[in-house]
């Protein structure tokens, strides 16, 4: 198996790839789908070694032929296989026919599936459906599909998790829920997208020895962005000289009254980040609290947007919207704001009250979750979850800048024609309030520092990802709080991890 590739494809980019490393390569089809099978039974029995019975559920076509493949290795193994069929076996043609026939000839009878309880098996194989999908799942496949989730048993994946969306990552009707993904040629965005990495468990990728060059000539459809990858390399460099102003100096607005903890901790997480200097706009009640807290903090109490003006001709980048409300004190500032030259993060109420009034910039980052995507493009949130780069690419190309998409897998949107990046990282104990305020936090710190917005927002992106992941694995997921990432964001963001 080979390390997991950045490049993220379409379905049907990588069946372009199938058909080029067969008619052009002239690597015959049935070697591809031996491959597939070697490796999906390989990555099985590496990880149930002591599974004695295991079923195979086969579909109509070549994800059902890579099937074949696996209940053979399997049965060659010595392991007591059950072969199933989803619906005619004698529809078979090609490579998988030829797969289906060497099964039998190895003694091994497709059954046809007619709701049988799976539960009995030690290990299922899900080659039911591929990059094949073309709709809603229907039919026995549907019923087959759903006893693998019933059987409560470890499925491994071929290519996809049945039903699960090659590109979009959304759930057709049902789809497998698998321990591991065994997937070939090419990484497909859907297995890190909207429901994948729900669906897809760990992803295993075999090239099937397709050479690199047929991938070459295609620009991926998206980029994994993983924090090993983007954070050594990605962070400023920091002269021996460095003095205060030379780190850059970051201004927060927002906390109305009684949400001053959004603006403090997106103050905060800018600090732990590296800005040599923190400034935050916020209600006068609010000031002296933060000071007293974190006296690294510059707090100042603003009551109207010509109070702003100043600290914001001070700043090298401008956070607004943790906790700005959308009242008119809220208002005034943001107004002051979007006319001041500075790059900005825009997060938060910030991010709706910009949705009333839709501008365009080229220096900001806006870092919706989906909710707010949804008001900046004026759909429902179903809409933006059920095509997540679609929907971070409508949001760039309508206000310009960056898009940070949040949510399980995180999207950036640069530039219009470049592919998106997907986070990797990450945990569902993010899932909880203010993770976001230390998200835009981190993000203007980098940009402070010297990166442009989309690298500030790749590498903001993956060290806030890093930093939940460390600080889940040491107190685990349930009760983490977003203070808990503040001591991992310093190590993290000195590539030795804070030594000297
Ligand atoms: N040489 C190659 O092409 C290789 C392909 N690989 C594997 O092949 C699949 C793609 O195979 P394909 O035959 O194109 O499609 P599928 O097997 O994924 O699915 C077709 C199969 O599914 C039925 N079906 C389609 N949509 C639905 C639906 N909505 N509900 C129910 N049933 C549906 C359809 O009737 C057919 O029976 C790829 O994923 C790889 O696994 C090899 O891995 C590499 C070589
Ligand atoms: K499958």
């Amino acid at each position: 198996m080979t390390e997991l590739p950045a490049e993220l494809w379409r379905a049907e980019q990588v069946r372009e790839f199938d058909r080029i490393a067969i008619e052009e390569e002239g690597i015959p089809g049935f070697r591809l789908m031996s491959w597939a099978g070697r490796a999906t039974w390989a990555a099985a029995a590496a990880r149930w070694p002591r599974a004695r019975r295991v079923a195979v559920i086969c579909g109509g076509g070549n994800n059902g032929g890579d099937g074949y493949v696996v209940a053979r290795l399997a049965q060659e193994a010595g392991l007591e296989v059950t072969l199933f069929h989803v619906g005619d076996p004698t529809r078979l043609t090609g490579d998988a026919f030829t797969a289906a026939q060497a099964a039998r000839k190895a003694g091994l009878e497709p059954r046809p599936y007619e709701g049988d309880d799976l539960g009995e098996f030690d290990l299922l194989v899900d080659a039911l459906l591929g990059t094949g999908l073309n709709g809603e799942v229907h039919g026995s496949a549907r019923a087959a599909i759903e006893a693998m989730n019933k059987a409560g048993r470890p499925v491994v994946a071929v290519d996809i998790p049945s039903g699960l969306h090659a590109d979009t990552g959304a759930v057709l009707g049902v789809a497998v829920g698998s321990s591991v993904t065994v997937t070939f040629i090419g990484l497909k965005v859907g297995l890190f997208t909207g429901e994948g990495p729900d669906r897809a468990g760990e992803v295993v990728f075999h090239d099937l020895e397709v050479p690199a060059r047929v991938h070459a000539m295609a620009r991926p459809a998206a980029t994994r962005l993983s924090a090993d990858r983007e954070l050594p390399e990605r962070l400023p460099p920091r002269a021996r000289t460095l003095h205060k102003g030379g780190a850059g100096h970051v201004l927060v607005i927002g906390g109305d009254t009684g949400l001053l903890g959004a603006v403090r901790m997106a103050g905060e997480a800018a600090a732990r980040t590296g800005a040599g200097l923190v400034s935050l706009a916020t209600r006068h009640t609010h000031a002296p609290l933060i000071a007293a807290a974190c006296p690294f903090l510059m707090a100042h109490g603003v009551e109207r947007g010509e109070d702003l003006a100043e600290l914001v001709e001070r700043a090298d980048v401008v956070a607004v919207g943790p906790g700005l409300g959308q009242e008119l004190w809220g208002r005034a500032l943001l107004e002051v704001v979007m006319t001041a030259g500075r790059p900005l993060v825009v997060d938060a109420d910030a991010l709706n009250l910009l949705a009333e009034a839709p501008r365009q910039r080229a220096d900001w980052v806006l870092t919706p979750h989906p909710g707010e995507a949804a008001r900046l493009l004026d759909t429902e949130v179903g809409v933006i979850q059920s095509d997540r780069t679609a929907a971070a690419a409508g949001i760039q190309e309508r206000y310009q800048g960056v898009c940070v998409l949040k949510g399980a897998g995180t999207v950036v949107q640069g530039a219009a024609e470049e592919p998106p990046a997907i986070a990797v990282d990450g945990n569902p104990g993010m899932a909880v309030g203010g993770m976001g305020d230390l998200l835009t936090g981190i993000i203007a710190a980098l940009m402070a520092q010297g990166l442009s917005p989309e690298a500030a927002a790749r590498t903001g992106v993956a060290l806030h990802a890093a930093a939940g992941d460390a600080a889940a694995g040491e107190g685990g997921e349930r009760g983490l709080v977003p203070t808990d990432l503040l001591p991992w964001l310093r190590r993290l963001a000195n590539p030795e991890g804070g030594a000297p």
